[in-house]
């Protein structure tokens, strides 16, 4: 695992949130980008260390209504970079990490991502991100 390439966070309204992070964060968010098989709407930031994903749901069967519906709003997953998604699934599985998905799906900014089940790993949602 390269860096910490993003952290995402579980928000009710991108458009609220982004203002919120612009004055956090001093710098306005450099792009806005759906994600359909996620149904996901997301806006990225980023600084020196790493970028910050925010994260809607644009349908109610989204994972991210379900997450803010029980747990609110707030830090929704830690995304790691790597070189090679699978390498990586080879080395986590033989460490016994459990795997959501084999197949790498398309992300948001240019990734392929994977996600490792939460009761894995300290009830944090891992992704593995690379770039295409
Ligand atoms: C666009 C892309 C990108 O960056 O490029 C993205 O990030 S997309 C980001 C959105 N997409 C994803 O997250 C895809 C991968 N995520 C998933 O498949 C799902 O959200 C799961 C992580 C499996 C959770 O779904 P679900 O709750 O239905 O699963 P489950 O019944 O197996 O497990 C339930 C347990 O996991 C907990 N749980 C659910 N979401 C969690 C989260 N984000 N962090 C920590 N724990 C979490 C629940 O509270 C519950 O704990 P208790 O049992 O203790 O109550
Ligand atoms: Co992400």
């Amino acid at each position: 695992m390269k860096k910490i390439d993003h952290i995402g966070i579980a928000v009710k309204d991108i458009e609220v949130s982004n203002k919120l992070f612009e004055s956090l964060l001093g710098v306005s968010a450099y792009k806005q980008e759906e994600v359909q098989n996620e149904s996901v709407l997301t806006s990225f930031f980023k600084n020196d260390s790493c970028k910050i994903e925010l994260l809607a749901a644009i349908q109610e069967d989204s994972v991210i209504a379900e997450f803010i519906e029980k747990k609110g709003e707030g830090i929704h997953h830690i995304a790691f970079e790597v070189e090679s998604i699978p390498d990586e699934l080879e080395r986590l599985k033989a460490e016994g990490f459990v795997v959501l998905n084999e197949i790498p799906k398309k992300g948001a900014d240019n990734k392929l991502v994977v996600f490792l089940h939460p009761k894995s790993t300290n009830g944090v949602l891992i992704e593995l991100c690379q770039s295409l």
